[in-house]
Formats: C-alpha cells, structure tokens, sequence
C-alpha cells in the first residue's frame, strides 16, 4: 500500500501532541485495521487466483484444458471437471467463512472505544479506535489492552509508573515497569495534558521489541526517550489506576501470520508422468514411421497429423490424460480429509491434556501434520521451558568466604533437606517470611557488623530494576522483571538490607534498622550483550559510588589489580557453584571522585539524546566508568528443573532426536544442567566446546 510505500523511506519520526493537523502532513498511518483479504467483488477472481496456485489445481486445469482438445482426448473432460470443481467449491466456502470471521473481528477492534483528549473539547471524549491518529493523547485504565503504540506521560501511580504484561508481544508473564519523564509525569489533569505541545523525534517504526530510541522537544529543552518509556500495542495495563499516552505509530504493521501452503504432491509423481508421456510418445513416434506408415493406403493419417513426429507430440499429450490417475485427485481429496481429521486427533489427546490449566493441544494448521514424524531437531530455550524460572537464593561467596552449606560437628557437609532447621529472622520485622536459608553463619556475620558483608548486601539491595510496594506498612511487595534479581533483592531483605521504595533520583534502604536514603546518579542497565548491570549512588555520607553485578567472565576483566588475590578463590568458588547447576553472578563496587563522575555524567546526558548511534555511545561510555572495580563477591540462585524434563528428553533422545537449547548461563552451569535434565550423559565422553566470540570463529571451529 502507499502507506508501506511511505514508510519505508521514513528516515525520522516527528509526532506533535495535540496537533493533528500539523502531524497529517506526515501521512502516517491511520489506526483501522484490516486482516480480511477479500470484499464481495474481489472475493471470486482472488480466490480462485490464489487456488490455481496450488500445483495440484493447476494441474487439473492443464488437464482440463487437454481434454477438451478432441485430437489428444481420450477420456471425457468431465472426469475430471466434476471433481475439481467440487474441491475448488468447498476450498471457496472455507476460505469465504474465515475471511468473514476476519472481518467481523477486524470490525470488532476498529470500533472499541477507546479515551481520547481532543483540543478544543476540554474533556476525554469516546472516539472509536480506529479514529485514532499519531498524535493524540490517549487515556489508558487498568486491565485495558494497549491498540498503538504510545509515549507514556504521566500515570495514576507516583512518579509516572506504570506496570505492563507483556504476554502477548514476549510471552514473559511477569510485570514490567514503564515510567513517564519526570517532566511529563506532574501533567495529571486534563488542562494540562491539553496544552501539552511537545514534540518527539523517533526512529520510524520497526520490528524491535525492545529497542526504541528517540527525543522529546518541549518548552525548549530536549529529554532522551527509550524503551522504558514506550507502551507497545499488544501489552496489557495492570496495577495502575489509569495513564495518558501520546500515540506514537498506529495501525497494524505486523506481518499477519499466514501459513504458507504448500503443494503436498511431489514433483517425483510429475516427473515421473512426464518421463512415462515421453517414453510413450518416442514408441509412438517409431512405430509410425516404421510400422504406422504402411497402414495410410486404408488407414491415412489424419489431416493436420502430417509426419511421425507430430503424431508421437500428439500421443504424449494423449498420454498424460491417460496416466492421470498416476496422480488421483480422489487422492487429493481424501489426503485432506485425513489432515483434518488427524488435527482432531491431536486435539483429543489425553496424553496432551494437561488437568490443572484445564488445556489441550491445539492443532492449528492440518498442513504441517504428517512433518511431525519427521522431526530431527527440537530448538528449545532454557530458563522457563526446562527449568521453573522460580528462582532461590542458594548460596553466596564473600570477601573469600563461602555461605549456604551445611556441616554437622564433624565439620562434614550434609545435605540441606525439607527437615533442616532454617536460620530465624524474626529479628528483622520486615523480612520475606517464605524466604529460606540454612546457614546461620551468614547472620552472624552480618549481626557482627562485617564491612565487606554490609557492602555485598548493599549492593543487593540497590544494584537491581526492581519496584516495590508497600500496601501497609512494612508489607513489602517486590515487583521484579527479572527472576534472579527478586530473589537477590529478598535475600538482602531478610539479611536486613530491605529495599524499601525508589524514586527516578533516589532509592530508599533501611540498612539493619536504619532508613538510609541514596541518591540515585545513574542507572547503567542491563542487557544482553554487556552481561552486567551497575548503578551509581550517592550515599548519605556524601560519596559516589558505583555497584555492579553480572557474569563473572565480564566482571573479571574489569578489576582493579587489588582484587587479584580474592579474584583467584572466588572463582573457584564460582566454578564449585556452577558445577552444582547454579546460576551465578559476581558483585563489585568502585569509589568515584567527583569531578571524575560530574565529566562524565555530562558527557552521558549528551548521548542519551542523541537519536543516531545512542546505544552506541551509551555503551562506550558505561565501559568507560566501569573499569577498576574492586571485587565484593558471588551469589548463586538455584532455578529447579520442570517436572518432567529429563523423561521427556530421554524419550526424545530414544527417537533420536537432537536437541538445541538457549542460555545465557555460565558454561559450566549449563553444562551441568545439560546433565542433569539427560541432555548430556556420560557415555557421551566427548562433549566438545565451541568457543568464539565471532560469526568466523565460531565457523572455523565448526569445521
Ligand atoms: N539482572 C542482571 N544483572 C546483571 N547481570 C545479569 C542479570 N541477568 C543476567 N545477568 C548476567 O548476564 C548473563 C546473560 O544473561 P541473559 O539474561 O542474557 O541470559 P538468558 O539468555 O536469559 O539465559 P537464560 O535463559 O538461561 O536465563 C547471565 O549469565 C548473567 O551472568
Ligand atoms: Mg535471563
């Protein structure tokens, strides 16, 4: 469409609240969705355009058309009209039903209601959604689900948060935050909000989940826009009240999910026909002009039939009538019908069935059915397809000391059972009472006032993403978006270093009793590529400091030679961790000197509103600041295996089946993982490693 057209040479987004006069003149697309294909005059040209692409009803039709030429005719054209027709009618009467049911929800979406603020109105009209457009300001209430893709301004909750599922986009079921600038999060009223005339420049709409990057011009000042401050269509409201949002792209540009149909006949059978007709055809041929010819003094050839050759061109057409049933359409017909009923077995499973979510397997396209048995790879990913993604803090190593074990008076390790008695933390009246720990002497450390003890649940309890909330008080409630560190954080909770309540410029501890505010300078976060998260605070006595935690390979590289020493047995430790399936990270702090930080912190806000090369920028910049860190210690989280998990991979091994799986994990945690759930056995003594960090040297050692 023009649309699409448009789009894909959109360099640079420029989106003005409340103008939409001024935003028209971008062309961006309108909010109406349109899934369905067909309308009642296109519906029969198009249908059948697209059935005669099918290799099986093309064929028929050649066939067809072969058979109403009475020099090569040998059976009568309605053998075969008949039945294609019938399978051209019903394919027609389907294809018409689901389009319809395609249109009646495409109608269904476009004409929700959905809140917006109209200039010159003063008051949150009803508009359909289709009658939406970039630009507008949209007001969202819980539990209501996102139709375009929005900026958020401000919401119900204090400064600007909002939590969002993102079930539908990610499958990740856990609540994200989303919080408004601060700037935008005091507009809460509508006269506000209606003289809100910023504008924002962004990338132009893309496929990518997780990345947007843009800036918001307004009253003279530039502020930076990411991810974190975008709702995306398909996400759900939850725990918030209500938001304004400033619509950023509408419509639907998703690719619609079409599956592609296949021709199920094998070109063997048409090959097959074809060398058959021409065998025939050069018998023919040679038996005219040998045998044949002494025949047309009584038997003459026919008029247009005027050489041998021409003769055995007509035979092989001839031929391919003949031979049809090498390839039935009464086949055709029934393959299907099995297909569908196949799919119905499959949805009645019993073996599929799984009681508690009240859920059966679902076939969702008969094509794919008979591939099933053909299945040599199975791809899977690791945290929440194998394992439970319930994450434990197991056990930690600090400043050279391990924790988590248990030893009996013969200072012999036993194992931590149902029955072993958990360390009591009544002594803090804000811990998480399902927490559990056995090992009393981590308490001891901490109750004896150990500084490096202090620092490593310090750093636990602010170097995280993690939102709390407290419905009365001391009645915590932790929102994480990433297991792990909700378990870290609950940790230092019961350790009593309880992460109380942040704000976008400060985080709030109470620090064995004591409420102890920090000033919240910089968030470095996390993703996959860095392996590590860090923020930079000011603490009450006045210094900054920077806490970091991530994958030990990346935390390593980046000590401060001081830590050599520790560096050397918290490795083994690590190593003795992972070996026991656990996921580890390593815990670092830095002390920064002021002017060092405000340099850099200047250079930071530059890039972060940049529009061009921003992560770029950032990442450079975070690799500046993270140098010369001195090591506190390591945490391991356990995350169980599923039930089930290495039955069913041992089945799958039995049907000799290959399996793949995806993790970000410490080598030897997967491995050992890999062992537990029968992915790897010990029979198989050569498990080799490919090590590269390139495309090419992966490659080379591929080979
Ligand atoms: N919140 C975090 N803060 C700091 N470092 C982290 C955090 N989460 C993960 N890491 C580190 O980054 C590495 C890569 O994590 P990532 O989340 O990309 O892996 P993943 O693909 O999710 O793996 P899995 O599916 O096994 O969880 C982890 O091994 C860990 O060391
Ligand atoms: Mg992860």
């Amino acid at each position: 469409s023009i649309d699409h057209v448009f789009l894909s040479v959109e360099k640079e987004r420029h989106v003005k609240a409340n103008a939409r006069d001024y935003n028209d003149k971008f062309h961006y697309a309108d909010n109406r969705i349109k899934t369905s294909k067909y309308n009642v005059f296109t519906f029969l040209p198009v249908n059948l355009f697209e059935q005669f692409q099918r290799v099986a009803n093309a064929y028929f039709l050649v066939l067809l058309i072969l058979q109403l030429i009475p020099e090569i005719s040998s059976l009568s054209w309605f053998t075969t009209i008949v039945p294609l027709v019938l399978v051209l009618v019903i394919t027609a009467v389907k294809d018409a039903t689901d389009d319809y049911f395609r249109y009646r929800s495409d109608q269904q979406v476009n004409n929700r209601q959905s809140q917006i603020l109209i200039k010159g109105r003063y008051c949150i009209t009803n508009e359909k959604w289709m009658n939406v457009r970039v630009g507008d300001i949209i007001k969202l209430s819980n539990n209501q689900f996102v139709a375009v893709s929005r900026h958020l301004l401000c919401s119900s909750e204090p400064y600007g948060l909002c939590y969002i599922e993102t079930a539908e986009l990610d499958g990740e079921t856990n609540l994200k935050v989303r919080h408004a600038l601060t700037v935008t999060s005091e507009m809460g009223d509508i006269s506000k909000l209606i003289d809100f005339d910023g504008e924002v420049i962004c990338e132009p709409p893309n496929n990518k989940l997780d990345k947007f990057t843009g800036t918001l011009l307004w009253s003279d000042n530039k502020y930076p826009l990411d991810n974190e401050k975008m709702l995306l269509r398909g996400c759900v409201l939850r725990n918030t009240e209500w938001c304004f949002g400033l619509v950023i792209f509408a419509g639907l540009q998703t690719k619609l999910m079409q599956n592609l149909e296949r021709p199920y006949l094998k070109e063997q059978i048409f090959a097959f026909l074809i060398c058959m007709g021409v065998i025939l055809a050069i018998g023919n041929t040679m038996w005219e002009s040998w045998i044949g010819r002494n025949f047309q003094v009584f038997l003459p050839w026919d008029e247009i039939q005027s050489s041998a050759v021409f003769s055995g061109f007509l035979a092989f057409w001839s031929y391919v009538i003949i031979l049809n049933t090498v390839v039935p359409i009464s086949l055709y017909v029934s393959v299907e019908v099995l297909r569908l009923g196949h799919s119905y077995f499959i949805n009645w499973d019993q073996k599929m069935y799984c009681a508690q979510t009240d859920t059966a397997a679902e076939a969702r396209t008969t094509t794919l059915n008979e591939e099933l048995g053909q299945v040599e790879f199975v791809f899977s990913d690791k945290t929440g397809t194998l394992t439970q993604n319930i994450m434990v803090f197991r056990k930690c190593s600090i400043n050279g000391h391990t924790y988590g074990d248990l030893y009996n008076e013969f200072d012999q390790k036993v194992e931590i059972t149902e029955k072993s008695a958990c360390v009591d933390f009544s002594f803090n009246p804000l811990s998480d009472r399902r927490f559990r720990f056995y090992d009393g002497s981590l308490l001891e450390a901490v109750k004896l006032e150990d500084a490096a003890v202090h620092e490593f649940f310090r750093l636990l309890a602010l170097c995280h993403t993690v939102m709390s909330e407290e419905k009365s008080e001391g009645d915590l409630v932790y929102q994480a978006q990433s297991p792990d560190e909700g378990a870290l954080v609950t940790a230092a909770r019961n350790f009593g270093f309880v992460f109380r309540a942040r704000t976008p410029e400060s985080i709030t501890l109470c620090e064995m009793g004591r409420a102890v505010t920090y000033r919240l300078l910089a968030i470095l976060d996390f993703n996959n590529v860095r392996k590590r998260m860090s923020v930079i605070v000011r603490n009450p006595e006045g210094q900054i400091k920077l806490y970091c935690k991530g994958a030990d390979s990346i935390i390593f590289e980046r000590l401060d030679p001081s830590s050599e020493d520790l560096m050397h047995t918290t490795l083994e430790h690590l190593n003795e961790f992972a070996g026991e399936g656990l996921r580890t990270l390593a815990l670092t702090y830095k002390d920064l000197d002021e002017d060092h930080f405000d340099v850099w912190m200047k250079k930071l806000l530059f890039a972060s509103t940049l529009i061009e090369n921003r992560d770029d920028q950032l990442a450079e910049l975070y690799e500046e600041i993270e140098q010369g860190m001195k090591l506190l210690g390591a945490t391991a989280i356990e995350d169980k295996l599923q039930e089930g998990v290495p039955e069913t991979i041992a089945c799958l091994n039995l049907a000799d089946i290959k399996i793949w799986v995806l993790t970000g994990d410490k080598l030897e945690t997967a491995v050992n993982i890999g062992y537990s759930c029968n992915m790897l056995r010990d029979d198989m003594n050569e498990v080799f490693i490919i090590s590269g960090n390139t495309l090419l040297e992966v490659q080379q050692q591929l080979r």
